[in-house]
């Protein structure tokens, strides 16, 4: 049976700016990203990957090309159109963690699923990235790699399709870092979410399904993993 496409990408082009000092950030993207693929995406600085997962998020638009989440072709949405997608079926995780520090984790986590449709407990979401025992921590009290889970605790719990991060482990050390990863991993294999992980750390495509590499808003390359290595056993 063929895979289902979470994603189907066509021509994806972006160009930020006009004449002269244009930047073409990509330069014609054509990929099909599996339902529920753990993906990583190299490439070095510049070459489009944060443009990439911006468009398929919804946070910014293509300028030429195609792509469909499932049967919604995101290039035509309107507004209200791209919000309700981002709200109902993308999850975020950036390099900075941007929680409210006057909250606890538990309440972090909590104002997210206030605002969903068929939300996890806060504390389940939590227990899910391994801090059932940091609910009612405030996030100065908590390590910077525990602030990153709690982040990721906050995405998940409104069970979007798919999470896409970018750069979840810029800010970390390696045990921290693998610790982040390894919580990545088992959303992935125990919610099914497609997940999304832009990295400049070659190592992480060891944890992978699926490879994709860009250069100079192109992908130079696609390739699968015959088995994926469990983020405990990454060394950088
Ligand atoms: N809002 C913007 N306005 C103008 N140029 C932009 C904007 N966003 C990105 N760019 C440019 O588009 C190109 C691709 O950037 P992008 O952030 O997608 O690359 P990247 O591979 O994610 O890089 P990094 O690994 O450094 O985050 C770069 O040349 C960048 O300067």
């Amino acid at each position: 049976m063929d895979n289902v496409h979470v994603y189907r990408v066509e021509g994806l082009s972006k160009t930020y700016g006009q004449g002269p000092t244009a930047v073409h950030a990509l330069r014609g993207v054509d990929v099909d990203i599996d339902e529920g693929h753990m993906m990583v995406l190299l490439g070095p600085s510049g070459s489009g990957k944060s443009t990439f997962l911006n468009i398929l998020g919804g946070l910014d638009r293509a300028t030429a090309g195609h792509a469909w989440f499932y049967d919604l072709d995101l290039t035509t949405c309107n507004d209200d159109e791209l919000t309700l997608y981002r709200r109902q079926s993308v999850g975020f995780v950036f390099q900075f963690y941007n929680l409210i520090a006057s909250l606890t984790a538990r309440e972090n986590v909590a104002l997210i699923t206030e605002i969903s449709d068929k939300p996890m407990e806060p504390a389940e979401a939590l227990a899910l990235v391994g801090l059932k025992d940091r609910l009612d921590h405030f996030p100065a009290q908590l390590s910077g790699g525990e602030q990153q889970r709690v982040a990721i605790a906050r995405a998940i719990a409104k069970n979007p399709r798919v999470l896409l991060c970018d750069e979840p482990t810029g800010a970390l050390d390696s045990v921290t870092g693998v610790q982040v990863l390894a919580a990545l991993d088992s959303i992935n294999r125990e919610l099914g979410t497609t997940v999304f992980i832009i990295t400049h750390n070659a190592v992480v495509a060891e944890m992978a399904d699926e490879v994709v590499s860009f250069a100079d808003g192109r992908i130079v390359s696609q390739r699968q993993n015959a088995k994926r290595k469990p983020p405990l056993e990454l060394k950088w």
